[in-house]
C-alpha cells in the first residue's frame, strides 16, 4: 500500500492537483500549499487508483456502512466509484434542497438508522465534512467514520472528532510532502516552510483560529518572496526551471527586445548586449534579409554569451495551424527558438499544436517552452479579467503545464504558482508612453509592484546612445529591484 500511496504522491503533485503558492482559503487565511483534487477527473487512471486505495482501506479496517456519501461536489465522482467497487449503495447530498418535487436534501434510498460512510478529498478544518453528516443525522442517518484522501493536518481531524466522527485519511500533509522530498521534487525548506505554516495555523472547531496570531504568519510561497533558486526545484517545465538558475547564475533579469529589421543588426546588438540578459527577444517576420545562416549565428551567440531565445510569435490560430506555423515556412521557428509566446485564445489546443510542430529537425537535444499571453502592455487591450485568469489556469492545470514556462502580464495578481517565469513587456525608465500605445513602467514598478520576474526593454535600449551602457543600467535596475523584492 505504501508504494502506491507514494507512487500517487508524485503523480497527484505532476498534475498540479497538490500545488505550492499563495492561495486564499476557505477559511480566510492564504495558505502555501493547495490541493486541487478537481483536477483528477480528466485523469481516469488517477480516478482509478484513488477510488481503489480508498476501496482497499474501507476493507482493511472494516469500516463496513449500509450507504457511502461523498461530499459535495469534488467527493462525488470517488464516492461513486467506491460505492460502485464494493456494492455500496450510494447517498447524494444536496448542497441546497431543491425548490419543487420532494425538497429532500438526501438522495437515494434509505431507513433511519442506516450506516453511511463519509468520502471527501481535502480536509482543512473538517466543517464541510461536518456539514454532510449533519444532513445526514437529521435524516436519522448514522455516521461514524469518514475516508479522506488528503488530511492537511490543520486540526479537522480532532473538530471532526469532537462529534463523535472518526476520521481515516489516505495522506497526512507530512507524508506527501516528505515523498515528495524523498523523490527529489521538492526541497527540505518547502517541507520546512509548510509544516512551520500548518503547525502555526491550527483551526478550531467554531472555525477561529488556535494561535490568534495566525494572521501574521509570513507566507514564504507567496511567488514574489521566493529567490528564483528556490522556484527553480518547484517549476514543472523544463524552460522554466533553466530560466530561473540562468537569471541567478547571471545575475540578470533583463530580456531584450531586439525589435530591428536588419539581421547584422540584431547579430551586433546580441554580441553587445549578450553579457547584460537572461533573454534575446525576436520578431522574425521583421527582418528584411533573413536566411537560412541568422538563426544559425544568432544561436552561437546564445551560446557564446549564456541566454535564451525568444521568439515573440504570439501564436493564436487552431492547433494544427500553429503546429505548422511554429515547426514550417521561411522562418523554421521550432529548430532555433529556446522559448516562444501564444495567446490562451483557441485554448489549450494552443499548447498541442505547437508541441506538434516541433519536428526532428528541432531535436537538437534542447528543450522547448512556451511562454503564454495573459495581458498585454498597451491601452485599450480587450482581454479583460476573466480572460486572464482563464490564460494562466492553461498555464497550470492540464496535461501540457510541462511546456508552459511562464505567463506574459502585467500585474503580479495574474497567476500565483511560483515555478512559473513572469514576463512583463513596457519597460522603459524615461517615457510613460509611445505614440501607438504602449505604456512604460520603470524596472523597480514591473518587478516590484507589477510582480514581474524578467523585464522587457526594447526601445530604452535599442535607442539609447551607447545600448552596452543602457543594457547594463537596465539590468542593474531590474536585478536590484528583485534582490529587494526577496529581502523584504
Ligand atoms: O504586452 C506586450 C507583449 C509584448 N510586447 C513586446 O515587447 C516589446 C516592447 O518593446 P518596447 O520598445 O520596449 O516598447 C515589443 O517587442 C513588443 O512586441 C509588448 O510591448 N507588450
Amino acid at each position: 500500500m505504501s508504494d502506491g500511496r507514494k507512487a500517487l504522491a508524485i503523480k497527484l503533485y505532476e498534475i498540479n492537483a497538490f500545488k505550492f503558492g499563495d492561495f486564499k482559503m476557505k477559511v480566510g487565511i492564504n495558505s502555501p500549499v493547495y490541493f486541487d483534487l478537481r483536477v483528477i477527473v480528466s485523469y481516469p487512471e488517477v480516478m482509478n487508483t484513488v477510488s481503489e486505495l480508498i476501496a482497499t482501506y474501507i476493507k482493511e479496517h472494516q469500516l463496513t456502512a449500509k450507504h457511502v456519501c461523498g461530499v459535495p461536489y469534488t467527493a462525488l465522482p470517488l464516492a461513486t466509484l467506491v460505492s460502485v467497487q464494493h456494492g455500496t449503495p450510494m447517498l447524494v447530498r444536496r448542497k441546497e434542497a431543491k425548490d419543487y418535487g420532494t425538497k429532500k436534501l438526501i438522495e437515494g434510498l434509505y431507513n433511519a438508522g442506516d450506516t453511511c460512510l463519509i468520502v471527501e478529498d481535502v480536509v482543512t478544518s473538517g466543517s464541510s465534512v461536518l456539514d454532510t453528516v449533519r444532513d445526514l443525522q437529521k435524516e436519522g442517518i448514522v455516521v461514524t467514520d469518514a475516508v479522506v484522501v488528503v488530511d492537511r493536518e490543520q486540526g479537522g481531524a480532532k473538530n471532526i472528532a469532537d462529534h463523535q466522527v472518526r476520521m481515516h485519511s489516505l495522506f497526512t500533509l507530512s507524508f506527501l510532502l516528505n515523498t515528495l522530498h524523498e523523490a527529489g521534487k521538492i526541497q527540505r525548506d518547502t517541507v520546512d516552510a509548510v509544516a512551520r505554516y500548518i503547525a502555526a495555523s491550527q483551526i478550531k472547531g467554531d472555525g477561529s483560529f488556535v494561535n490568534p496570531q495566525q494572521n501574521s504568519i509570513p507566507n514564504d510561497f507567496s511567488r514574489t518572496k521566493l529567490s528564483f533558486e528556490h522556484r527553480a526545484t518547484l517549476a514543472k517545465s523544463e524552460l522554466a526551471k533553466q530560466l530561473f538558475l540562468l537569471m541567478a547564475s547571471k545575475k540578470t533579469n533583463l530580456c531584450l527586445a531586439a525589435d530591428l529589421t536588419q539581421s547584422e543588426e540584431i547579430l551586433n546588438i546580441a554580441d553587445v548586449c549578450g553579457p547584460y540578459i537572461c533573454v534575446l527577444k525576436t520578431h522574425i517576420d521583421i527582418v528584411e534579409d533573413f536566411n537560412d545562416s541568422f538563426p544559425t549565428k544568432l544561436r552561437a551567440l546564445a551560446d557564446k554569451h549564456n541566454f535564451l531565445i525568444m521568439e515573440d510569435r504570439k501564436f493564436a490560430d487552431i492547433g494544427n495551424t500553429v503546429s505548422l506555423q511554429y515547426g514550417k515556412g521561411i522562418y523554421k521557428v521550432a529548430n532555433w527558438a529556446d522559448l516562444v509566446t501564444a495567446h490562451a485564445l483557441s485554448g489549450r489546443s494552443i499548447l498541442q499544436g505547437l508541441k506538434a510542430g516541433i519536428t526532428e529537425n528541432a531535436l537538437d537535444g534542447r528543450k522547448r517552452g512556451v511562454f503564454l499571453l495573459a495581458e498585454l502592455s498597451n491601452s485599450g487591450s480587450l482581454i479583460d479579467a476573466k480572460y486572464s485568469e482563464a490564460a494562466s489556469k492553461i498555464a497550470t492545470e492540464g496535461g501540457d503545464i510541462d511546456f508552459v514556462a511562464g505567463i506574459v502580464c502585467q500585474s503580479a495578481k495574474c497567476f500565483h504558482f511560483p515555478g512559473l517565469v513572469q514576463l512583463t513587456p513596457g519597460v522603459k525608465i524615461d517615457d510613460t508612453v509611445d505614440q501607438l500605445g504602449q505604456q512604460y513602467q520603470t524596472p523597480e514598478h514591473v518587478v516590484q509592484v507589477r510582480g514581474a520576474d524578467i523585464g522587457v526593454v526594447g526601445r530604452g535600449i535599442l535607442q539609447a546612445k551607447s545600448v552596452e551602457k543602457a543594457a547594463a543600467l537596465y539590468r542593474d535596475r531590474l536585478w536590484a529591484a528583485y534582490t529587494d523584492r526577496i529581502a523584504k
